[in-house]
């Protein structure tokens, strides 16, 4: 039993998903156009290697790999990373047993209007015609107080989870970053800025995808760059997450057991004066599973400003706070970048 009608699928509300347990057949409201695939036949020959590196940070020439990456596709996947399996297993497991809740109690959790965290569709939901076949949970820092409410005595496991998962994102984030900047040369400061802090912002963002029967005319998550610095994307065996590379189309990014996606953000590309691409990307969906992935964002102070490194002579983007970028980015959406642009 749930508190949906069919009705609700035609409202203006870009928070609430769609009742996947209890729809039958596919709806108008989630059926794209049908995209023009011709790019991607050349897909069927094996560029994937050569596309985007699967980097061992074990090796001693992670660091020349990873400015390489970050220069020309703005993403990699890195392996040796130092995560334990089992953690990330059971955040897994954790983020399944969430969606596996009734759309009833997950909407106990639903993302208020002007909120940031709890249950709903993705936030970039309004700047698409058509609806996306996907379920988000939001954790800004604590998930105690929506965790309880799901479960009023077995939260504490989910919370221990996505706690000790958000530790280790921390200090992978702070690791990879020393890597990406150093060869920029940026400042101590600018360096203080973009690591890991008290103050910095930081986002665990559960993605479900449910099995879905018309894979070809659904999208799981629309075509955007991640807006802070740098994210890193596990997805948790299945894949789905495609870039878009000028010239070649949207190409497929192998999900690699044990290996985590990371990409570079809008933030990362203003700091980095343009070069690093923010890397524009998607997820698909499939017929026969249902796919889960876990991403962390990791963006400076809300209350900093942003700006190209003072290393670059000719800044290519105007200084403006961190939390006035992000409220042109959810005004403007793919606009947002060009707007900053000096
Ligand atoms: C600090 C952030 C980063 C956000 C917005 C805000 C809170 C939620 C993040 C996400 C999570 C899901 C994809 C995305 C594209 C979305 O729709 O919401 C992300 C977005 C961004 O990177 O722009
Ligand atoms: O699910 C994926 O593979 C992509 C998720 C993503 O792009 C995001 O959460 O920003
Ligand atoms: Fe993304």
């Amino acid at each position: 039993m749930t508190t949906f009608s069919k009705n609700d699928l035609l409202t203006d509300d870009h928070i609430t998903p769609i009742d996947f347990e209890s729809i039958d057949g596919f709806p108008e409201s989630h059926s794209w156009p049908q995209f023009d695939e011709s790019l991607n036949k050349i897909q069927t020959h094996d560029l994937k290697d050569s596309l985007i590196p699967v980097i061992d940070l074990a090796s001693p020439n992670a660091k020349t790999l990873i400015s390489q990456a970050c220069g020309t596709w703005g993403v990699f996947q890195v392996v040796n990373h130092g995560v334990p399996f089992e953690l990330v297993k059971k955040v897994e497991s954790e983020s399944r047993r969430l969606f596996a809740l009734t759309t009833q109690e997950k909407c106990k959790v639903l993302r208020s209007v002007d909120g940031a965290t709890g249950y709903g569709s993705p936030k970039l939901s309004p700047f698409f015609d058509k609806r996306m076949w996907h379920e988000g949970f939001t954790i800004m820092g604590s998930c105690v107080d929506d965790a309880k409410v799901l479960w009023p005595h077995e939260y504490q496991r989910f919370c221990d989870t996505m706690d000790a998962y958000q530790n280790q994102m921390k200090q992978l984030i702070h690791n990879l970053l020393l890597m990406i900047l150093e060869p920029l040369d940026v400042t101590q400061e600018e360096m203080n800025w973009a690591i890991p802090a008290h103050d910095s912002q930081s986002v665990l963002q559960l993605n479900s995808y449910p099995s879905c029967p018309n894979p070809s005319q659904a999208v799981g998550l629309a075509s955007h760059t991640d807006s802070l610095l740098l994210t890193i994307l596990n997805q948790c065996g299945i894949d789905g997450l495609e870039i878009f590379v000028e010239g070649l189309g949207w190409r497929r990014v192998q999900s690699v057991e044990g290996a985590f996606v990371v990409n570079v953000g809008d933030l990362l590309h203003i700091f980095s004066n343009a070069r690093f691409p923010a890397v524009t990307h998607r997820a698909m969906v499939n017929q026969s599973e249902h796919r889960i992935s876990v991403a962390y964002f990791h963006g400076p102070p809300a209350e900093s400003r942003v700006a190209p490194s003072s290393k670059f002579q000719k800044p290519g983007f105007k200084s403006l706070p961190v939390k006035e970028y992000l409220s042109l980015k959810y005004k403007h959406f793919f606009e947002a970048l060009s707007l900053v642009r000096t």
